[in-house]
């Protein structure tokens, strides 16, 4: 039995003639400890797929087992990182973090909230900001608290929707490497979508594109046989590293530019200029 299995989902969103088909004939094992990678473009239904996993949308066909048992709600068992770091205004730091921990750990002393969310805070850097509120914090900080705050919740699969596209590239590297200490070794497992390609084959054991929607679906997936941990000065210049990027990347051009031939419809923006707008420029 797969740890998290979908079975021929398909997902439409609108009614009538405003019905569009996002995902199509989607079917994906992942096993228990894997670390699997979705790379897709942008709005080719990466997020509608991880609202499918968490149990916060249905699909409209098809069904989504995780541990065997259909998803039909959100559970502390699938800890989700979402893109847009989703924090409690009014909450320091430290408070969002043991909102978590308190979410997975019920009835446990404060003490004990305390340390667990100190240990996450620590890990990803944020210890001089513990008691900031998410306003007083920049994007990064704020993405790294939602990565606190997912991590800390213990959860047996970690779901990431495009978690690090905000930071920079050190704060990025650092947080990919924490990431992978916890899903290595804890053995949990891990569900990255990206539209990264490299940090893909970094983190992941399989990289599976998702074709660009509407009725985007799973391609074939490409195997990273690159030993752990991974190095990534030393990945530059190992061969299957580059034989597998390069063919990831020359997948999706195709599939890119396959796309643009079959567009039909051209957009084509309207000619205005606003009189009010160009006068004032006007001397
Ligand atoms: N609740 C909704 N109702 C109607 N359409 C939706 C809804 N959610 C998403 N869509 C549409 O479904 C398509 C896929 O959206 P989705 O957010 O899943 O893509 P994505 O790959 O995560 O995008 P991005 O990379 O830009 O975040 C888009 O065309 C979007 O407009």
């Amino acid at each position: 039995m797969a740890y998290l299995e979908l079975k021929n989902i398909y997902k439409t969103y609108g009614q009538g003639t405003d019905e569009t088909e996002v995902l199509s004939n989607i079917n994906l094992k992942i096993e228990e400890g894997e670390f699997v990678a979705i790379v897709g473009f942008t709005g080719s239904g990466k997020t509608t797929l991880v609202n499918l996993i968490n149990g916060l949308i249905q699909p409209t066909s098809g069904e989504v087992l995780f541990k065997g048992e259909p998803v039909v709600d959100t559970s502390h068992e699938r800890g989700v990182i979402f893109q847009n770091y989703s924090l409690l205004p009014w909450l320091t730091v430290e408070q969002n973090v043991i909102m978590a921990v308190k979410e997975a750990f019920p009835k446990r002393e404060k003490e004990v909230y305390k340390r667990k969310a100190a240990y996450y805070i620590d890990m990803v850097n944020l210890t001089p900001a513990i008691n900031k509120f998410p306003k007083e914090l920049s994007g990064g900080m704020r993405q790294r608290v939602a990565v606190a705050r997912a991590l800390a919740m213990k959860p047996d699969m970690i779901i990431m929707d495009e978690p690090l596209g905000a930071l920079d590239a050190l704060t990025r590297g650092n947080l990919q490497d924490q990431i992978l200490n916890i899903w290595g070794k804890d053995k949990r497992t891990a569900l990255l979508i990206t539209n990264d390609v490299d940090e893909g084959i970094y983190m992941a054991d399989r990289i599976i594109p998702l074709r660009p929607g509407p009725k985007a679906t799973l391609g074939p997936e490409f195997k990273i046989d690159i030993e752990r941990p991974r190095d990534k000065t030393e990945m530059n210049d190992n061969t299957s590293y580059k034989a597998t990027r390069n063919a990831i990347i020359e997948y999706l051009m195709d599939i890119g530019n396959e796309r643009k031939s079959e567009a039909t419809t051209e957009y084509i923006l309207p000619e205005l200029t606003p009189k009010d707008f160009v006068n004032q420029f006007r001397y």
